[in-house]
């Protein structure tokens, strides 16, 4: 049912929000709107200061969410969307702007700093319009507002805090809170849209929609302006002015503006260095047709063709960051197996214990050519790995750069190291195999190994203590570094026992306890893996992990509240996803859960749809997107889905069976 008639007006368009906020998709979808998430890979990192006003930080931010968005599906996934749309929520206090907290403490300032407070909450909201001109080009408008709700807390004790904080409920929400949850046990009142707080700001969307579809299509139809990026001519973008409706008078909680990044003749564009990045930044300065004038960084939106074709002016030669960025891909397996072949030969390691070693000394250390290790330091350097210093004797002298600290170390706390050498024993013979692997659309164990992979992981990992050591090495690694964005990316309060199934070495078990007291964790593995999880059992932590040894597919699955599968379905095709899903199914009660951890595919962004080629080339399944996890689970009576980008390797889904 579609209660409201603008809504219906998008039926039939292809619409897009730029957003992995589970709340925001959730308040469009209940309202009858259907869309496409395409999370904004855009860095919330403007300058604050540069803004008069609060809510113009939040109106930027959603817009620069929605132009990266808009701009990425021209250029990656070669379709234009009609309609595209941002959000920024924040929260403000005391002349503050609260964001999301980055850790518990965070969390603690910002809610003590609410405490007893009025604050107000602003949603920024653009809307970009794509629309295809006569020059077969797409032509941009942009229409921006913003809603303010005032929200007043009750006096919060530190014990009330901390329990608060400790449900891991703030980490992802702007303020710290969840007003729509737990939090909304802190609020003493509301003045203004709910919606608005809990991330958007329905009611004023839709009469934004209303003006856009039903009022104002004739000033929609004006011809647009356009504006050319550079003024050298190498490269004309069209970025479209909005056109001017006639809005209601705003109510003082209640703002719109348009063209606040107008495509006005005074608009001024240097480009700046390579648009490779998310924010394919270019430094704009913004004359603005509203109250505020601010520098800020913007996306350069390229001129498309329908036919997915960026425009090219005959007589501009390539574009310097254009081949630079076709160099970079060239090169992205040079810099991968110089990072593999560093870390196999433990260059890290040995300039942590004696930093400061010259080429020879370490040449000598690595057992290897002065030369080749020449090449091999210098690339590092390159690659921002390692740091050298000039001394008097012209020799240079090498040490680690804090990257190279916190994730190459094989100690480190972070330590990828395991993952490195997995990547560098199996995952690379796998991939120079990978034409046959898109031919075949199998693995490539057999040719990469000469292993037949009948029983995959029994075949191709677990027939060698060595192997099967290096592989549960990289899972441990890769646990350890994603384990606690996983844990604490949602409510798992109402929780008591998990099992994790797959789990491995057991790292992700340990973080899950670590970040939940109240929690216990059975890790379910093969009796292989079982045997030698106790290498890895941490020290100095409270041990509320246990290990079942079975097999997924066949064995009877530990008793538990919550299941986890963290990069297992990946590994596996449909059918057997289906099989597993539907066992995990039958051991749930209604109000169990499962928590998937994968990195999902929505938003194409490289390091998933590398991952998929990977699972492609090294096991049975692939990468999938949000809307495949949702559909897989709801077959087997699960909903009320929940998901969070987590900005680390993994992605974070939750579904309760029903
Ligand atoms: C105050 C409040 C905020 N939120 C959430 O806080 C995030 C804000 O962050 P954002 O940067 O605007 O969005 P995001 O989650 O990073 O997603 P994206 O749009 O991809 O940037 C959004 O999620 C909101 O729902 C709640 O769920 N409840 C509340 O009471």
């Amino acid at each position: 049912m579609v209660l409201n008639p603008v809504i219906s007006k998008l039926a039939n368009k292809l619409v897009v929000l730029a957003s992995a906020s589970p709340r925001r998709q959730d308040i469009l979808r209940n309202a009858g709107l259907k869309f496409e998430v395409v999370p904004s890979w855009f860095k919330e990192t403007l300058d604050k200061s540069l803004f008069k006003e609060p809510h113009e930080y939040a109106v930027e931010t959603a817009k620069q969410k929605a132009l990266e968005v808009a701009r990425r599906m021209l250029l990656k996934h070669l379709k234009t969307p009609d309609i595209v749309i941002g959000a920024d929520t924040i929260v403000t206090v005391d002349s503050m702007i609260l964001e999301k907290p980055v850790d518990k403490n965070d969390a603690y300032r910002m809610l003590s700093s609410l405490s007893g407070k009025e604050h107000s909450v602003y949603t920024g909201v653009a809307i970009v319009l794509c629309h295809d001109n006569e020059n077969d080009e797409v032509d941009y408008q942009l229409i921006d507002f913003y809603e303010e709700t005032k929200v007043k807390f009750a006096d919060l004790s530190e014990s009330m805090l901390w329990e608060y904080i400790n449900s891991g409920e703030p980490m992802d929400k702007a303020g710290g809170y969840g007003i729509q949850a737990l939090g909304g046990m802190l609020v003493e009142y509301v003045h203004g849209d709910f919606l608005n707080v809990v991330g958007f700001p329905l009611n004023h969307f839709c009469k934004q929609l209303d003006l856009i579809y039903n009022r104002s299509t004739s000033s929609l139809d004006e011809k647009s302006l356009s504006v050319s990026l550079s003024e050298n001519g190498t490269e004309s973008n069209s970025l479209s002015s909005s056109a001017k409706h006639n809005l209601p008078n705003s109510s003082s909680q209640t703002h719109h503006n348009q063209n606040t990044l107008s495509a006005s003749p005074l608009n001024k564009v240097k480009r700046t260095g390579s648009d490779r990045e998310a924010g394919g930044s270019s430094q704009v300065l913004v004359n603005s047709s509203s109250e505020h004038k601010a520098t800020c960084k913007t996306t350069a939106l390229p001129q498309m063709t329908n036919r997915g074709q960026l425009t090219v002016h005959a007589d501009s030669g390539p574009k310097k960051e254009d081949l630079q960025r076709m160099m970079e891909l060239m090169d992205g397996f040079k810099a991968s197996k110089a990072l593999f072949t560093a870390s196999k030969m433990c260059v890290f390691d040995l300039l942590q214990s004696r930093p400061g070693l010259e080429a020879e000394q370490i040449a000598q250390e690595i057992k290897a050519s002065l030369k080749g290790t020449q090449c091999l330091l210098e690339a590092c350097v390159s690659l921002g790995l390692l740091r050298s210093k000039e001394q008097t004797s012209h020799k240079p002298m090498y040490e680690n750069t804090d990257l190279a600290t916190r994730f190459l170390l094989s100690d480190a706390p972070f330590s990828l190291h395991g993952y490195i050498q997995h990547c560098n024993s199996t995952v690379w013979p796998l991939f120079s195999h990978l034409e046959s692997a898109v031919q075949e659309g199998t693995n490539q164990h057999d040719k990469a190994f000469g292993k037949k992979s009948k029983d995959m992981f029994q075949d191709t990992v677990y027939y060698d203590r060595e192997v099967k050591l290096r592989f549960m090495k990289a899972m441990h690694s890769i646990a350890k570094v994603t384990g606690k964005a996983v844990a604490t990316a949602f409510d798992l309060s109402s929780f008591k026992t998990v099992c994790d199934i797959g789990g491995c070495t057991g790292a992700m078990a340990y973080e899950f306890t670590e970040a939940h007291p109240g929690l216990s964790v059975t890790v379910f593995d093969l009796p292989a893996v079982v045997d030698m999880s106790e290498h890895f059992t941490p020290q100095h932590r409270e041990h509320r992990v246990s290990f079942v040894a079975g097999d997924f597919f066949k064995d009877d699955l530990p008793k538990a509240d919550l299941y986890i599968l963290a990069r297992i379905l990946h590994d596996w095709p449909d059918e057997k996803v289906d099989i597993l899903l539907k066992r995990i199914s039958d051991a749930c009660r209604p109000g169990c859960a499962v928590l998937i951890a994968e990195t999902m595919l929505d938003g194409l962004r490289p390091h998933s749809t590398l991952q998929s080629l990977n699972m492609l080339a090294q096991a049975e399944g692939k990468e999938r997107t949000q809307r495949q996890y949702v559909d897989m689970m709801s077959t087997h009576g699960f909903g009320d889905t929940r998901f969070v980008q987590t900005g680390n390797f993994l992605d974070a889904f939750i579904s309760i069976k029903l």
